[in-house]
């Protein structure tokens, strides 16, 4: 047996969240190791990706972060959630809270939503969340501690911004060595092909026994080095372009900065594709999703110029983007392992690719290797974990599309159709013509959707469910006491609330009077 060797120096490649978050989090929990992270001064971070999970602000409390620092310095608002405007038909919408259901550990609610209040929308039905939102409140109260919320929430935040601090708190805090360097090309180790160091522009030769490859698109050492292939959803997922756009909160139609900041990302479809909006407290952040198959650039810029009533809207004014919609057939290869846009990514309807970065390192921490010969076992229960991950990823996001009743271009007629879903896709919508999806459908403790946002879609869709026999008498009754909770909670909840922006104002200004 070959010796075996400790695992003591990471080396992280790429600046981008990923490489960032990566680092910072590995770093906080062994501060014993010796972590550097490198990134080439002369490739910009993709500078987009401003929506979060709730699982955010653990990632970040771990990191040793303040709340009210982060959301300051990136310009941050809460999200509480998702809404959809225009995917079942024109003029419909739905939304997809944060906060699960209530009651839904006791009854199957959507079964008794179906033969109670069929007219009414589910996610209002059963979760006080979304009138919450819908009043433009906040998830928590001034006094509430950092981190806390009353109700579940993640952020929305200028990527930039949250690259630049997260530098900052990584270098500053945790004592991380920053190189700002370009990776040329990788030596080997002959016997094992595993990355024994990377050869740099200007710093020689970085060696390291663990290397985390976060160099976006590029995946410079697991795509390009190892040439592990990609996966590609696109007969699934056609969306593989887009183009994106900032503008002064006022630049919007019926909004100005005195109006309350909206705390879910608006996914807004059109015939083309979708347009996603997302406030901070300072900016929004708009774009459009679409596929090269079935819409032009300029097709998508006059989508976009319509969606933000911006007449003149050039090329000028937005950032154009290109991604392969898949995921890497292996994630963990050797002593490598990509986090990020380097491992894979599918449009951004509901904002996975952050989470799947934060899942990552979870499982990275949690399995971390003490030794090579560790590693080797770590990688495989890691590759076998985040195949299944991205599968279900993907058919979240194609449940959006499958359940859609648009049919107003070639696009939609294409990527509606069942037949371009997954078999588990596909066998899950038959069952689901007779039950309601429930933890059965799912395999994973820490599913990364789990069947309450499965049903929040699938109903906020108009899906209906021929249930088997109708709902039991005592169901009924727990039903109405839920009922009952629910719109006690939600008056609490709107008389103790503050509005969104009167909270993001609160703790901005705080930092003023620290100053
Ligand atoms: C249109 C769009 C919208 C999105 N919206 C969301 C969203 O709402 N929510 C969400 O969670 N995610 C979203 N994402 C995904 C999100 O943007 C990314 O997950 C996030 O930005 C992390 O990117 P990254 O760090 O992997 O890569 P990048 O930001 O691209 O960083 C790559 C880094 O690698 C470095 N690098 C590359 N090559 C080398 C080399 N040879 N040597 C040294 N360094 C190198 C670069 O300098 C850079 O620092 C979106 C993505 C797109 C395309």
């Amino acid at each position: 047996m070959s010796e075996d060797v400790n695992i003591t120096r990471v080396l992280v490649v790429g600046g981008g969240a990923a490489g960032w978050l990566s680092a910072g989090s590995i770093a906080a929990k062994y501060p014993q190791l010796d972590v550097t992270l490198i990134e080439a001064p002369n490739i910009p971070i993709l500078g987009v990706g401003e929506g979060t999970w709730p699982s955010m602000r653990q990632t970040l409390q771990q990191m040793g972060i303040g709340e009210y620092d982060f959301i300051r310095h990136c310009h941050a608002s809460f999200k509480q959630g998702s809404s959809f405007y225009n995917w079942h038909s024109q003029g419909h919408e739905y939304h997809h809270p944060f906060s699960n259901p209530t009651g839904h550990e006791h009854i199957n609610l959507a079964h008794i939503w179906q033969h109670e209040h069929p007219k009414d929308s589910f996610d209002e039905t059963v979760c006080p969340q979304v009138k919450i939102c819908k009043q433009g409140l906040a998830p928590k109260q001034k006094s509430t501690p950092e981190y806390a919320g009353v109700l579940t929430y993640g952020y929305h935040l200028d990527a930039n911004k949250f690259a630049e601090f997260l530098t900052q708190h990584c270098v500053n805090k945790l004592g991380i060595t920053h190189i700002k360097d370009y990776v040329l090309d990788v030596t080997p180790e002959p016997s094992t092909n595993d990355i024994l160091s990377l050869n740099t522009a200007h710093s020689g030769k970085l060696s390291a026994d663990l290397f985390v490859d976060c160099t976006g698109m590029k995946s410079r050492l697991l795509g390009n080095h190892y040439q592990v292939p990609i996966v590609d959803l696109s007969s699934a997922l056609p969306n593989n372009r887009a183009l994106a756009l900032q503008l002064p909160h006022a630049e919007l139609p019926g909004n100005n900065y005195s109006a309350a900041i909206h705390s879910t990302t608006k996914a807004t479809a059109n015939s083309f594709g979708w347009c996603w909006d997302i406030p901070l407290s300072t900016r929004r952040g708009v774009g459009m999703v679409f596929a090269s198959d079935f819409c032009s650039q300029h097709q998508a810029l006059i989508e976009l110029s319509k969606y933000t009533n911006t007449p003149n809207l050039a090329f000028d004014n937005v950032k154009q983007l290109e991604f392969t919609p898949g995921y890497r057939e292996r994630f963990w290869q050797n002593n490598c392992v990509a986090i990020g846009m380097s491992a894979g990514f599918l449009e951004p309807l509901e904002a996975s690719a952050l989470a799947m970065v934060e899942l990552s390192i979870r499982m990275l921490l949690d399995d971390f290797p003490s030794t090579k010969r560790h590693m080797s076992i770590v990688s495989q229960r890691y590759n076998k974990r985040f195949t299944y991950r991205w599968q279900r990823v993907s058919d979240f996001i194609k449940l959006h599309y499958i359940t859609s009743k648009r049919r107003d271009s070639e696009f939609w007629c294409s990527v509606s159709d069942i037949a371009s879903a997954s078999d588990e896709l596909q066998s899950l919508m038959e069952l689901w013509q007779y039950q309601a999806p429930s933890r059965h459908d799912v395999y994973e403790n820490e599913e990364i959707f789990s069947s309450l946002s499965y049903q929040y879609v699938l109903y906020g869709m108009r899906h209906k469910s021929d249930f088997l026999h109708s709902p039991s008498e005592s169901d009924l009754l727990a039903y109405k006491q839920i009922q009952h909770q629910n719109q006690t909670r939600q008056a609490a909840l709107v008389r103790g609330l503050p509005n969104n922006n009167e909270l993001l104002t609160h703790i901005n200004m705080a930092q003023m009077e620290y100053a």
